[in-house]
């Protein structure tokens, strides 16, 4: 069994697929989200692992516009705890440390630290663990990594300050995608799809409603446009409820009133 991740090794996609399928798993590393999603539909890998949003940071929004666009499904959720650590070749100091490069979801969970580092730059580049293992490769000076501690170990880099995420309690939600729809499975009690509704008054006030009305608790609503339309937008929507039968009236209630709805996954909540 084959699993997509964005990253190499000591990053936190790798680490999520291990806690997911196990250690012997196969990771197959892509450089970019897209790059993921391609190989997951074009059959080249069985499963991928795909952040999708931070409690710090907020939501990774072009990945819900990747899911759509390659026509993937949700299997199910990872919570994952994310402690970011600075790390830079051994015996640098935090002084000489002009330059600090990570992925940028890591850099905006870390942004209150480096308040007090005016003189250091932010700069975005590929997963976490790949700059700690550039900055080991080739030796490169005054420039730091925020990565993991799992990182840290393989790259040999030592670790300039523990933590420094805005709050400590940190965590990353990722999803577990399929190529194909996953077999119905009445047990679960969470769905992530797709509404789109038209663009008139009160249409987004009375889905809501709806879905009130039928028990289903909504965990995440975020609007994206529908590019075919300028200016209509399509909400992507992770909803909770006890019923399953009751959030299926709600699809078709939905249906009923004109809204056309995209089912990526229906699953069992992640432990938080
Ligand atoms: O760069 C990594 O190590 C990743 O796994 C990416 C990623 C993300 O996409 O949000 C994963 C978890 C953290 O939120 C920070 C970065």
């Amino acid at each position: 069994m084959k699993i997509g991740i964005q990253g190499i090794p000591g990053s936190f996609h790798h680490q999520v697929a291990l806690n997911y399928f196990g250690h012997e798993t196969e990771v197959s590393p892509y450089r970019t989200f897209e790059e993921v999603a391609n190989a997951l539909s074009s059959g080249k890998d069985d499963f991928a692992v795909m952040a999708i949003e931070n409690s710090i940071a907020g939501a990774i929004l072009p990945n819900y516009e990747l899911i759509d666009r390659y026509g993937l499904f949700v299997f199910a959720e990872y919570y994952l705890p994310i402690s970011h650590n600075l790390m830079a070749l051994q015996g640098q100091v935090i002084e000489e440390i002009k330059e600090v490069r990570s992925h940028p979801m890591a850099i905006l969970q870390c942004k209150k630290f480096f308040q007090q580092y005016p003189t250091i730059t932010l700069t975005d580049d590929l997963d976490t663990a790949s700059v700690a293992k550039r900055i080991a490769d080739e030796k490169i000076t005054g420039v730091a990594a925020i990565a993991s501690t799992t990182a840290a170990e393989i790259y040999k880099l030592e670790i300039l300050a523990s933590d420094i995420q805005t709050v400590k309690d940190n965590f990353t939600r990722f999803i577990i995608l399929q190529k194909d729809f996953p077999v119905q499975n009445k047990a679960s009690q969470k769905a992530s799809l797709k509404i789109i509704i038209s663009n008139e008054k009160g249409s987004l006030a009375k889905l809501l409603t709806l879905l009130s009305d039928f028990d289903i608790n909504l965990t995440k609503i975020q609007s994206i446009p529908v590019i075919e339309k300028p200016w209509n937008y399509a909400f992507f929507i992770d909803a909770e409820f006890e019923s399953y039968e009751k959030y299926k009236l709600a699809l078709k209630a939905i249906e009923e009133q004109g809204g056309e709805v995209r089912i990526f996954g229906e699953y069992k909540k992640g432990v938080k």
